[in-house]
Protein backbone atom coordinates (compact mmCIF):
# COMPACT_ATOMS: atom_id res chain seq x y z
CA UNK A 1 0.00 0.00 0.00
CA UNK A 2 1.34 3.71 -0.87
CA UNK A 3 0.94 5.76 2.47
CA UNK A 4 1.27 9.59 1.20
CA UNK A 5 2.85 11.93 4.03
CA UNK A 6 4.21 15.53 4.61
CA UNK A 7 7.67 15.11 3.65
CA UNK A 8 10.81 14.85 3.47
CA UNK A 9 12.05 12.31 5.85
CA UNK A 10 12.64 13.30 9.40
CA UNK A 11 9.19 14.62 9.86
CA UNK A 12 6.82 14.27 12.91
CA UNK A 13 4.22 13.23 9.77
CA UNK A 14 6.96 10.41 8.57
CA UNK A 15 7.15 9.51 12.68
CA UNK A 16 2.89 9.39 13.03
CA UNK A 17 2.49 7.19 9.33
CA UNK A 18 5.21 5.09 10.86
CA UNK A 19 3.47 4.09 13.89
CA UNK A 20 -0.05 3.64 12.36
CA UNK A 21 1.66 1.36 9.11
CA UNK A 22 3.98 -1.11 10.01
CA UNK A 23 4.57 -1.82 6.43
CA UNK A 24 3.94 -0.26 3.15
CA UNK A 25 5.49 2.19 0.54
CA UNK A 26 5.91 5.62 2.45
CA UNK A 27 6.11 8.19 0.23
CA UNK A 28 6.56 11.56 1.16
CA UNK A 29 4.93 15.07 -0.19
CA UNK A 30 6.67 18.17 -0.45
CA UNK A 31 3.01 20.01 1.16
CA UNK A 32 -0.10 19.24 3.04
CA UNK A 33 -2.61 19.46 -0.23
CA UNK A 34 0.17 17.70 -2.28
CA UNK A 35 -0.09 15.05 -0.03
CA UNK A 36 -3.55 15.03 -0.24
CA UNK A 37 -4.08 15.47 -3.67
CA UNK A 38 -2.62 12.31 -3.97
CA UNK A 39 -5.43 10.42 -2.45
CA UNK A 40 -7.78 11.86 -4.87
CA UNK A 41 -5.40 11.35 -7.66
CA UNK A 42 -4.62 7.43 -6.30
CA UNK A 43 -1.46 7.95 -6.59
CA UNK A 44 -1.06 7.02 -2.77
CA UNK A 45 -3.77 4.91 -0.78
CA UNK A 46 -3.88 7.11 2.12
CA UNK A 47 -2.18 10.74 3.78
CA UNK A 48 -0.49 10.77 6.69
CA UNK A 49 -1.20 14.80 7.47
CA UNK A 50 -1.10 16.88 10.97
CA UNK A 51 -4.08 18.20 12.55
CA UNK A 52 -3.42 19.73 15.88
CA UNK A 53 -0.93 20.75 17.90
CA UNK A 54 -1.29 21.06 21.89
CA UNK A 55 0.45 24.37 22.44
CA UNK A 56 -0.12 26.20 18.44
CA UNK A 57 -3.95 24.91 18.52
CA UNK A 58 -5.62 23.26 14.83
CA UNK A 59 -3.33 23.19 11.63
CA UNK A 60 -5.81 25.51 9.33
CA UNK A 61 -3.82 24.33 6.39
CA UNK A 62 -5.26 20.55 6.88
CA UNK A 63 -8.40 21.44 8.06
CA UNK A 64 -8.75 24.31 5.05
CA UNK A 65 -8.24 22.35 2.36
CA UNK A 66 -10.01 19.42 3.67
CA UNK A 67 -13.31 21.66 3.72
CA UNK A 68 -12.93 23.75 0.73
CA UNK A 69 -10.56 21.57 -1.81
CA UNK A 70 -10.54 18.12 -1.32
CA UNK A 71 -12.91 16.68 1.10
CA UNK A 72 -11.66 13.37 2.13
CA UNK A 73 -12.75 10.88 5.07
CA UNK A 74 -10.63 10.63 8.02
CA UNK A 75 -10.52 7.09 8.60
CA UNK A 76 -8.04 7.34 11.54
CA UNK A 77 -5.48 9.20 14.10
CA UNK A 78 -3.04 9.42 16.23
CA UNK A 79 -1.28 11.47 18.78
CA UNK A 80 2.35 12.09 18.67
CA UNK A 81 4.41 13.54 21.61
CA UNK A 82 6.54 16.06 20.16
CA UNK A 83 10.39 16.94 21.33
CA UNK A 84 12.06 19.80 19.66
CA UNK A 85 15.02 20.29 18.97
CA UNK A 86 17.92 23.09 17.52
CA UNK A 87 20.24 21.72 14.86
CA UNK A 88 23.41 22.55 13.50
CA UNK A 89 25.35 21.66 10.86
CA UNK A 90 28.57 20.07 12.12
CA UNK A 91 30.55 21.61 9.43
CA UNK A 92 29.75 24.80 9.93
CA UNK A 93 32.67 25.95 11.93
CA UNK A 94 31.02 29.60 13.74
CA UNK A 95 29.48 29.75 17.00
CA UNK A 96 27.07 32.80 15.50
CA UNK A 97 23.62 32.02 13.98
CA UNK A 98 22.40 34.25 11.55
CA UNK A 99 18.77 32.73 10.65
CA UNK A 100 16.44 29.70 12.42
CA UNK A 101 14.70 27.59 10.23
CA UNK A 102 11.55 25.77 10.62
CA UNK A 103 7.62 24.49 9.98
CA UNK A 104 5.67 27.71 11.20
CA UNK A 105 4.08 25.16 13.91
CA UNK A 106 7.33 24.00 15.86
CA UNK A 107 9.10 27.80 15.82
CA UNK A 108 5.39 28.97 17.54
CA UNK A 109 6.46 25.58 19.92
CA UNK A 110 9.75 27.71 20.61
CA UNK A 111 9.07 30.89 21.08
CA UNK A 112 10.07 31.19 24.21
CA UNK A 113 13.20 29.39 24.43
CA UNK A 114 14.21 31.67 20.96
CA UNK A 115 13.02 34.85 22.70
CA UNK A 116 15.61 33.98 25.59
CA UNK A 117 18.45 32.67 23.68
CA UNK A 118 18.07 34.28 20.08
CA UNK A 119 16.33 36.85 20.25
CA UNK A 120 18.21 38.75 17.38
CA UNK A 121 18.27 35.88 15.19
CA UNK A 122 15.68 35.86 12.23
CA UNK A 123 13.26 33.16 11.23
CA UNK A 124 12.04 31.67 8.33
CA UNK A 125 9.21 29.24 7.61
CA UNK A 126 9.29 25.68 6.12
CA UNK A 127 7.03 23.64 4.96
CA UNK A 128 8.14 21.14 7.50
CA UNK A 129 10.85 20.56 10.09
CA UNK A 130 12.19 17.84 8.20
CA UNK A 131 12.59 19.93 5.50
CA UNK A 132 14.61 22.76 7.49
CA UNK A 133 16.90 20.02 8.71
CA UNK A 134 17.33 19.08 4.74
CA UNK A 135 18.15 22.94 4.18
CA UNK A 136 20.43 23.05 6.63
CA UNK A 137 22.53 19.84 5.83
CA UNK A 138 23.16 21.35 2.60
CA UNK A 139 24.08 24.83 3.31
CA UNK A 140 26.77 23.88 5.59
CA UNK A 141 28.71 27.27 4.51
CA UNK A 142 25.29 29.02 6.26
CA UNK A 143 25.01 30.59 9.59
CA UNK A 144 21.58 28.49 10.31
CA UNK A 145 20.51 25.99 12.26
CA UNK A 146 16.80 24.28 12.16
CA UNK A 147 13.87 23.33 14.65
CA UNK A 148 13.14 19.18 14.13
CA UNK A 149 13.41 16.11 15.67
CA UNK A 150 16.37 13.52 16.84
CA UNK A 151 15.04 11.62 13.64
CA UNK A 152 16.03 14.27 11.25
CA UNK A 153 19.21 15.13 12.95
CA UNK A 154 20.06 11.72 12.24
CA UNK A 155 18.40 11.43 8.73
CA UNK A 156 20.29 14.69 7.96
CA UNK A 157 23.98 14.28 9.99
CA UNK A 158 23.06 17.16 11.83
CA UNK A 159 24.32 17.63 15.97
CA UNK A 160 21.58 18.70 18.34
CA UNK A 161 22.73 21.76 19.93
CA UNK A 162 20.03 22.54 22.12
CA UNK A 163 17.81 19.53 23.19
CA UNK A 164 13.80 19.93 23.90
CA UNK A 165 13.63 23.44 23.12
CA UNK A 166 9.44 23.27 23.19
CA UNK A 167 8.16 25.91 25.61
CA UNK A 168 5.79 23.23 27.55
CA UNK A 169 6.29 19.93 28.91
CA UNK A 170 3.58 17.01 27.06
CA UNK A 171 3.63 18.89 23.79
CA UNK A 172 1.85 16.91 20.97
CA UNK A 173 0.46 16.67 17.54
CA UNK A 174 -2.58 15.01 16.34
CA UNK A 175 -2.57 13.29 12.92
CA UNK A 176 -5.31 12.26 10.49
CA UNK A 177 -5.22 9.63 8.00
CA UNK A 178 -7.42 10.26 4.68
CA UNK A 179 -8.51 7.76 2.65
CA UNK A 180 -11.26 6.86 -0.20
CA UNK A 181 -11.43 3.46 1.07
CA UNK A 182 -11.97 2.69 4.49
CA UNK A 183 -8.83 0.26 5.44
CA UNK A 184 -8.12 -2.65 8.01
CA UNK A 185 -4.95 -3.14 7.87
CA UNK A 186 -3.96 -0.43 9.78
CA UNK A 187 -2.82 -0.19 13.32
CA UNK A 188 -0.29 -2.82 13.90
CA UNK A 189 1.41 -1.68 17.23
CA UNK A 190 -0.50 1.12 18.16
CA UNK A 191 -2.16 1.80 21.17
CA UNK A 192 -5.67 2.34 20.71
CA UNK A 193 -7.15 5.68 22.55
CA UNK A 194 -10.59 6.09 21.60
CA UNK A 195 -13.32 6.27 18.81
CA UNK A 196 -14.23 9.69 17.47
CA UNK A 197 -17.05 11.37 14.91
CA UNK A 198 -15.55 14.73 13.67
CA UNK A 199 -18.79 16.37 12.47
CA UNK A 200 -18.96 19.88 10.49
CA UNK A 201 -21.74 21.89 11.31
CA UNK A 202 -23.02 25.21 9.70
CA UNK A 203 -25.51 27.70 11.08
CA UNK A 204 -28.83 29.39 9.84
CA UNK A 205 -27.49 32.92 9.53
CA UNK A 206 -29.36 35.37 12.24
CA UNK A 207 -30.49 32.69 14.11
CA UNK A 208 -29.71 33.77 17.72
CA UNK A 209 -29.06 30.94 19.83
CA UNK A 210 -28.56 28.79 17.37
CA UNK A 211 -24.95 27.37 18.66
CA UNK A 212 -26.76 26.48 21.73
CA UNK A 213 -29.36 25.10 20.56
CA UNK A 214 -26.76 22.81 18.51
CA UNK A 215 -25.06 21.76 21.56
CA UNK A 216 -27.86 21.18 23.10
CA UNK A 217 -28.78 17.93 20.77
CA UNK A 218 -25.31 16.71 21.76
CA UNK A 219 -25.58 17.44 25.96
CA UNK A 220 -29.07 15.50 26.07
CA UNK A 221 -28.16 12.58 24.86
CA UNK A 222 -24.86 12.81 27.04
CA UNK A 223 -22.51 12.77 23.53
CA UNK A 224 -19.43 14.15 24.89
CA UNK A 225 -17.56 17.12 23.00
CA UNK A 226 -13.82 16.64 22.47
CA UNK A 227 -13.58 19.64 20.42
CA UNK A 228 -15.60 22.59 19.03
CA UNK A 229 -13.65 24.60 16.64
CA UNK A 230 -14.37 27.50 14.31
CA UNK A 231 -13.51 28.31 10.76
CA UNK A 232 -14.09 30.98 8.53
CA UNK A 233 -16.75 29.53 5.23
CA UNK A 234 -14.40 31.66 3.41
CA UNK A 235 -17.95 33.65 2.04
CA UNK A 236 -17.48 36.85 3.86
CA UNK A 237 -16.46 38.15 7.06
CA UNK A 238 -18.30 37.22 10.05
CA UNK A 239 -19.58 33.59 8.27
CA UNK A 240 -18.05 30.65 10.23
CA UNK A 241 -18.47 26.64 10.35
CA UNK A 242 -18.14 24.84 13.53
CA UNK A 243 -15.85 21.55 13.12
CA UNK A 244 -16.88 19.53 16.41
CA UNK A 245 -14.77 16.24 17.60
CA UNK A 246 -17.52 13.53 19.55
CA UNK A 247 -16.01 10.76 21.19
CA UNK A 248 -17.36 7.33 20.45
CA UNK A 249 -17.96 5.67 16.99
CA UNK A 250 -21.46 6.36 14.33
CA UNK A 251 -23.82 4.28 15.60
CA UNK A 252 -27.54 4.03 14.30
CA UNK A 253 -29.04 5.73 17.15
CA UNK A 254 -27.52 8.81 19.05
CA UNK A 255 -25.28 10.54 16.55
CA UNK A 256 -27.87 9.90 13.64
CA UNK A 257 -30.17 11.60 16.16
CA UNK A 258 -27.68 14.78 16.23
CA UNK A 259 -27.92 14.91 12.67
CA UNK A 260 -31.41 15.05 12.03
CA UNK A 261 -31.85 17.58 15.49
CA UNK A 262 -29.39 19.94 14.02
CA UNK A 263 -30.52 19.44 10.30
CA UNK A 264 -33.76 20.40 11.88
CA UNK A 265 -32.77 23.44 13.27
CA UNK A 266 -31.71 24.46 9.76
CA UNK A 267 -28.35 24.03 10.37
CA UNK A 268 -25.62 22.11 7.53
CA UNK A 269 -24.12 18.89 8.74
CA UNK A 270 -21.55 16.50 7.10
CA UNK A 271 -19.89 13.61 8.61
CA UNK A 272 -16.06 14.06 8.00
CA UNK A 273 -15.33 10.33 9.47
CA UNK A 274 -15.63 8.15 12.55
CA UNK A 275 -12.32 6.94 13.34
CA UNK A 276 -10.17 4.94 15.74
CA UNK A 277 -7.82 7.33 17.56
CA UNK A 278 -4.37 5.66 18.47
CA UNK A 279 -1.33 7.13 20.84
CA UNK A 280 2.15 6.63 20.19
CA UNK A 281 4.69 6.54 23.60
CA UNK A 282 7.63 8.49 23.83
CA UNK A 283 9.97 5.55 23.61
CA UNK A 284 8.18 4.00 20.79
CA UNK A 285 8.53 7.86 19.09
CA UNK A 286 12.16 7.78 19.59
CA UNK A 287 12.77 4.21 18.10
CA UNK A 288 12.17 5.63 14.34
O1 LIG B 1 7.07 19.65 10.14
C1 LIG B 1 6.79 18.52 10.55
O2 LIG B 1 7.62 17.72 10.97
C2 LIG B 1 5.39 18.12 10.55
O3 LIG B 1 5.12 16.96 10.56
C3 LIG B 1 4.35 19.21 10.63
C4 LIG B 1 4.05 19.65 12.04
C5 LIG B 1 2.74 20.50 12.10
O4 LIG B 1 2.10 20.73 11.12
O5 LIG B 1 2.39 20.92 13.22
C6 LIG B 1 3.81 18.45 12.86
C7 LIG B 1 4.20 18.38 14.15
C8 LIG B 1 4.86 19.49 14.84
O6 LIG B 1 3.85 20.09 15.60
C9 LIG B 1 5.41 20.49 13.90
C10 LIG B 1 5.10 20.48 12.59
Amino acid sequence: MKIGFLGPKGTFTEMAARGLFEKGDFLPFRTIPSCMDAVATEEVQVAVVPIENAIEGSVNMTLDYLIHKQRLPIIGGITVPIEQHLLMNPDYQGSKIDKIVSHPHAIAQCHEFLQNYYPDTEWEYMNSTGAAAEYVKNHPELAIAAIANERAAQEYGLKMAHTNIHDFENNGTSFVVLSKEPLNVLYEGANFMEDKTTLMVTLPSDYSGALHQVLSAFAWRKLNLKKIESRPTKTGLGNYFFIIDVEGAMDDVLIPGVVSEVEALGCGVEILGSYPCYTMAKNKAKSF
